[in-house]
């Protein structure tokens, strides 16, 4: 196999399957040249190398490396000792390609990585998002089906579909163990790929893409972590606003909260109608610093990517009010005091008990939620990835008693539909009192059925 921090030739020997692209190892820039340094804008540091210490030379001490800026050679007093240097120098952590199952190629650790460290730049041509759309569509054209487009800032892409480095193949996880990270090496912007905790070798390097979606279709994801997000951009605003499939009250259900089949070969998953075909409307990528690549929509069927400059969608996604945060009180549902309409004291003395713990269970849930409203409007809206997890935990906890309460009642309710006590006293209603169900005397005891603590 071909280790990627070995081979620096332009054109690299590829394992049979991989699309042949050019490995570059700098940005190109298309349509302007690189830009050049004025002597005044030179960042440079205060390290002087010390033998006995080896941070000395531009560590994690060195104001550069504070402001994610690299040291400029000649410009250093560390000289070649400078530590400061790993863009310009191609410092790579030695990476190895490997076919993924259903995910294309991905890219391995092919040494111990330390939390941290520089594993390799995402190097490609850097153009402007004019052009990022114009390649979008002839890639579309072309049924090219993996993204290799990132965004370097609000005006530029880099585009490793042709030309970039062995970056290009590391795939996204919703669990990653990588981070990207922007740097500025001699005035230019360039993203890196660092390793967001140890990683042995052998281990599979991932970051996560980040999507915003705005549309389209989906695609989706198989990264496997516990945490999957089941759908590349699936918890930006974009797709969640898109993809909802129904809303009930407070509550609204997208595509990823329904279960899926397992089989990757069963397109069994929900259909979202108008997210496919030739309409597409647009898609936004994000990398994980916060820029955003637009993506746009296309006349083909191409499902992975469109990319423009996130001008009008030739058809408008179904905007979806956002929710909005409820004034003060959680909608109360009235079950309509089932137990007053059983015959039996014993019918109505149990499910008297579920209707208390629902009750509890329900002030429980209103109480926890003006706890945590603020918080919910602090961090904008209904971006739940946006509340600690303490609070979601106290949220989810308070919801899953409320389930179980909920549970309860009605199973009790059912219970004592389907195998009713006899009716014990002179509450015992004719079919005037609307009993729920049949209201005849059973003789036979209780039912075979447990309750439901
Ligand atoms: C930058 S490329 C990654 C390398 C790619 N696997 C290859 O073979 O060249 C991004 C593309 O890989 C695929 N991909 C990456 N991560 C994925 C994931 N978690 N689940 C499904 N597909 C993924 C998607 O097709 C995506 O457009």
């Amino acid at each position: 196999m071909l280790h990627s921090g070995e081979d620096k030739s332009d054109v690299v020997q590829l394992p049979e399957g991989v699309t042949p692209f050019i490995r570059i190892t700098q940005n190109e820039f298309l349509g302007r040249k690189h830009k050049k340094l004025k002597e005044e804008d030179i960042a440079i540091c205060v390290c002087k190398y010390d033998a006995d210490d080896p941070e000395s030379a531009c560590g994690e001490g060195c104001l550069n490396v504070q402001t994610s800026t690299e040291c400029t050679p000649g410009y250093c007093q560390c000289g070649e000792t400078c530590r400061n240097q790993r863009f310009q120098k191609c410092e790579y952590a030695k990476t190895k390609l490997f076919r993924t199952e259903g995910r294309g190629w991905g890219l391995l650790a092919d040494e111990n990585i330390k939390d941290g460290q520089f594993i390799i730049e995402y190097c490609g041509e850097v153009i402007s998002s004019e052009e990022a759309k114009k390649r979008c569509r002839a890639y579309e054209a072309h049924d090219l089906k993996d993204a290799y487009l990132i965004s370097l800032d609000a005006n530029y892409f880099i585009d490793a579909t042709r030309k970039g480095s062995f970056a290009r193949f590391i795939n996204h996880s919703c669990q990653p163990n990588c981070v990207t990270r922007k740097w500025t090496v001699l005035g230019e912007t360039r993203v890196g790929i660092f390793a967001k905790q140890d990683i042995s070798v052998g281990m599979e390097l991932a970051y996560n893409y980040n999507f915003e979606w705005y549309g389209g279709a989906t695609v989706r994801c198989l990264c496997g972590a516990a945490n999957c997000s089941v759908f590349l951009g699936a918890k930006s605003q974009g797709f969640q606003e898109y993809n909802h499939v129904w809303e009930d009250g407070d509550d609204r259900y997208t595509v990823e909260k329904i279960p899926l089949y397992d089989s990757a070969e069963d397109e069994c998953f929900p259909v979202i109608s108008g997210t496919s075909g030739g309409n597409e409307p647009t898609k936004i990528l994000n990398d994980s610093e916060g820029t955003m690549c637009k993506l746009e929509p296309s006349n083909s069927t191409c499902k992975n990517y469109n990319i423009g400059s996130g001008s009008t969608p030739k058809k408008k996604p179904q905007r979806i009010p956002k929710r909005k945060i409820k004034s003060s009180r959680r909608k109360q549902v009235n079950d309509g005091d089932f137990a007053k309409r059983f015959a039996s004291k014993e019918a109505r003395e149990e499910i008297t008990k579920y209707e208390g713990i629902k009750n509890e269970a329900t002030s429980k849930l209103n109480s926890v939620y003006e706890e945590i409203r603020p918080t919910i409007e602090e961090h904008g809206l209904d971006n739940q990835d946006s509340v600690s997890t303490s609070v979601a935990e106290t949220w989810i906890e308070a919801h899953c008693s409320k389930y179980k309460a909920d549970f309860d009642l009605y199973f009790s309710v059912i219970k004592n539909v389907m195998y009713p006590h006899p009716a014990t006293d002179s509450f015992a209603a004719g079919p005037s009192e609307g009993g729920v169900g049949p209201q005849t005397a059973n003789a036979e005891a209780n039912p075979p059925l447990g309750g439901a603590e």
